[in-house]
């Protein structure tokens, strides 16, 4: 099994808009060329890839705490109102809620998406990461292993994910003296406090929604880009990396499309019996929600994680390519 696989997978979910942030030209021509040679110069300077990482994922949770919050709550008018409410409520910190154990797992959550995908196409294809370029995958091989990575990455990113949620979601504002604390001191007392109070099947609350999310939709999201790289590409030819970051950002924004009804329903299956009724299943959280709110609750922070998806997986998949393709 190719280990390497793993390690891309790890590094590039560190390195989500590691060069956004410094030199906006470099991302577009030669962060290959930056990753290699962070990589030939040894460990000192692939730490400093994932440091500078984490200020990625920094920069796009604001955008992810508004989503989070418009498909849960029923008290904001749109984006514009969500931002002034809690800014004006909780300060800039408010947008930052929930981020540390996004931060602690996306190279978790990352290399089994990634390394899982890889080692499936391995499998079904009989050829290496090399060998597909002259010898690609079908399609039909491309979706069903993007499946099975979507479905295993779902199981470790649940409790991470739903810990996330529950703090985004609160609202008060700083804990000043005499005001009541929020339910979650920090994402340790809210992970304890959940599995104190639902034992360990409460850190998987959400989990099946978000399984169900994220096994079809991380199909059409590696086919997306695998089609995207062919059209723009010469026969046999590896895409550039203005290719491979306009292929990554539009299969993040395609595959988000498809998962946001999904993804409404599982932050609500999250909240449930704190901010949102408790529901009966799935499928009374689907019919409740359309019924009091309409069809276009499914569609709830579209727009926001769209803006979201396009540079986090172009650079994601950027650095993925790059990473394998400077140690093959
Ligand atoms: C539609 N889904 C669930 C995905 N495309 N997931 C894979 C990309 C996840 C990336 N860290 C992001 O947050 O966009």
């Amino acid at each position: 099994m190719p280990v390497e696989e793993f390690v891309a997978g790890w590094i590039s979910g560190e390195t989500f808009f590691f060069l956004l942030s410094h030199h906006p030209q470099w991302w577009i021509t030669s962060w290959g060329r930056l990753a290699s040679s962070a990589w030939r110069e040894g460990p000192h300077s692939l730490h400093l890839l994932v440091t500078t990482g984490a200020l990625g994922l920094v920069l796009g949770h604001p955008f992810d705490t508004v989503k989070v919050r418009l498909q849960t709550q029923n008290t904001y008018r749109g984006i514009v109102d969500c931002m002034v409410k809690t800014y004006r409520h909780e300060s800039l910190l408010g947008f930052f809620k929930g981020m540390s154990f996004p931060i602690a797992s996306i190279a978790v959550v990352n290399s089994v998406l990634f390394g899982v995908y890889s080692n499936t196409l391995l499998v079904l294809t009989a050829t290496s990461h090399q060998e597909r370029r002259a010898q690609p995958p079908s399609y039909t091989h491309v979706f069903i292993a993007g499946c099975t990575g979507g479905f295993l990455q779902a199981y470790c990113l649940a409790p991470f994910d739903l810990i996330k949620v529950r703090l985004q979601n609160q609202t008060e504002p700083r804990a000043q003296p005499g005001s009541p604390p929020p339910q979650y001191r920090g994402p340790v007392h809210c992970a304890a406090s959940i599995f104190q109070e639902e034992g360990p099947r409460g850190l998987f609350r959400g989990a099946w929604a978000l399984t169900l999310r994220d096994t079809p939709t991380l199909g059409i999201y590696f086919a997306t880009y695998e089609w995207l790289c062919r059209q723009s590409t010469p026969d046999g030819q590896n895409p550039s990396s203005a290719t491979v970051l306009v292929a990554g950002g539009f299969a993040g924004i395609t595959s988000w499309v498809t998962a946001t009804p999904l993804d409404v329903i599982k932050s609500r299956m999250q909240m449930a019996g704190l901010k949102q009724r408790e529901y009966q299943g799935m499928l009374d959280c689907m019919v409740s929600s359309a019924r009091q709110e309409g069809l276009g609750v499914f569609f709830r922070g579209l727009t926001i994680n769209s803006a979201r998806a396009f540079p986090v997986n172009a650079v994601t998949f950027l650095s993925y390519e790059y990473l394998l393709h400077s140690w093959g």
